[in-house]
């Protein structure tokens, strides 16, 4: 069974078409990155798969069920940690929400505390967080809500190269380990490859997909990966596909 199905999906707001015919599948335990313009619809996308918002037609199912608030987690661009609470409360929010008692909460989110490179942050403020940290602290909390589906909005796009890279590796030996099902916007043509099973292009706006590039290389993928001669010609092939899709940035106004 497929994890998320999107079919025939059209959604406008107002007069200005966003999605238009975008379709596609993602299998469990699958990880496919969403790559297009800036503005064409992609967090859109997002929103009708996490049930915040419904198409206007077509489908969008996660699992066997029409999308719904609560059937796949969603991690926005922006981490938003709350700066009055500690890390740990922050990771632990997301179950609190859903009714968990805050000592139950807290105990699973410390749980995740080694394997997310925060141990001994339990009680820090967020203030206190690198850049990095607070993003593994927003995956964190995202996992914590027990979701078959990750929606990873740019996870990495504030974050300084070096930093980025060390998140990407990291996200993939976590990814490996525990094979949730990812769905992952990125600008960048590099992270998409090195971390995922599939990578689809969107036109841009109104967006449907329209490429996409099986991953055949090989995990663990580390540093090397990125210069050998697949991953190049991969590189390439997503880099022409991305400039094909048009010159102008969807956020312009029409
Ligand atoms: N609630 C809304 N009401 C009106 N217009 C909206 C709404 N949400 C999104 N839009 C418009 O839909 C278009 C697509 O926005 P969206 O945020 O989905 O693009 P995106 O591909 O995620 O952009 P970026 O790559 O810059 O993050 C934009 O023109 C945006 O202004």
């Amino acid at each position: 069974m497929n994890a998320v199905t999107v079919t025939g999906v059209h959604k406008a707001f107002g007069a200005r078409t966003v999605l238009d015919g975008a379709e596609f599948a993602v299998a469990e335990g699958e990880f496919v990155s969403l790559i297009g313009p800036s503005g064409c619809g992609k967090s859109t996308l997002f929103g009708l798969i996490a049930g915040l918002d419904s198409p206007d037609t077509g489908a969008v199912t996660v699992g066997d069920r029409p999308a719904a608030p609560g059937r796949a987690a969603l991690m926005p661009q922006k981490d938003l940690l709350f700066p009055w609470r500690t890390v740990l409360g922050n990771c632990a929010l997301g179950l609190e929400v859903q009714g968990v008692p805050r000592g139950e909460a807290r105990a699973r989110a410390r749980e995740l505390f080694p394997a997310f490179g925060l141990a001994g942050f339990e009680d820090a403020a967020p203030r206190q967080l690198s850049g990095g940290m607070r993003q593994r602290a927003a995956l964190a909390r995202t996992v914590l809500q027990g979701r078959k589906v990750l929606l990873l909005d740019e996870p990495f796009g504030a974050l300084d190269s070096l930093t980025r890279t060390e998140m990407q590796l990291w996200l993939q030996q976590v990814w490996q380990r525990d094979r949730w099902t990812v769905l992952m916007i990125t600008h960048d043509v590099r992270e998409a490859l090195l971390l995922s099973d599939r990578v689809l292009v969107l036109t841009r706006r109104p967006a449907r997909i329209c490429h996409e590039v099986t991953v055949p290389l090989p995990r663990p993928r580390g540093l090397d990966t990125l210069t050998s001669p697949e991953f190049v010609t991969l590189e390439k092939e997503l880099v022409d596909v991305l400039h094909a899709t048009g010159p102008r940035s969807s956020a312009l106004p029409d």
